[in-house]
């Protein structure tokens, strides 16, 4: 079984989201995060033994920007927390998946990340991602 690691949540302005979720979930806001590889701004919540990450795009290219101007503000993946990421992308790209990298790829929290085409999973974007420690 797979345990969700984080839910994230494409949002237009941090600054603007982060004290919006702090009332929501009663709950501060522990870590920011830029990942400059992903072109993403991060902020982190926990919420029991889970985490929301609202993302904001930093270039107009960014995909959470182009997802937005499509879709507009909202869930945006749901991550997966997997012990091996080289054998779960072996075992999904066998069952038939799209593997939106080849390689896993840097993320925030200093995991390795690998995304799976929403196409084959119900339209939801799919993170699988592992601790580096
Ligand atoms: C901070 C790092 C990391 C972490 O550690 O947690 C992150 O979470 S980073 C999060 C941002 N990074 C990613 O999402 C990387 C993976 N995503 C992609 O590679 C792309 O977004 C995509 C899924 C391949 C889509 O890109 P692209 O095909 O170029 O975009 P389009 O705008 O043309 O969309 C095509 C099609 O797909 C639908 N779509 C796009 N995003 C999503 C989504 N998140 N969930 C569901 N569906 C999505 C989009 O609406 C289009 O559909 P149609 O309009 O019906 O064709
Ligand atoms: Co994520």
């Amino acid at each position: 079984m797979m345990k969700v690691e984080h839910i994230g949540i494409a949002v237009k302005d941090l600054a603007v989201s982060i004290p919006l979720f702090e009332t929501l979930l009663q709950s501060p806001c522990y870590k920011t995060e830029q990942v400059d590889s992903e072109k993403v701004n991060t902020a982190f919540f926990r919420q029991g033994d889970t985490k929301i990450e609202l993302v904001q795009g930093l270039t107009s290219d960014s995909v959470i920007n182009r997802y937005i101007e499509k879709r507009g503000e909202g869930m945006h993946h749901i991550a997966f927390e997997v012990a091996d990421i080289h054998a779960e992308m072996r075992r999904l790209t066998a069952a038939g998946f799209t593997l939106l990298n080849s390689e896993p790829k840097e993320g925030a929290d200093d995991k390795l990340v690998c995304f799976l085409h929403p196409k084959d999973t119900n339209g939801v974007l799919i993170e699988l991602c592992m601790s580096r420690e």
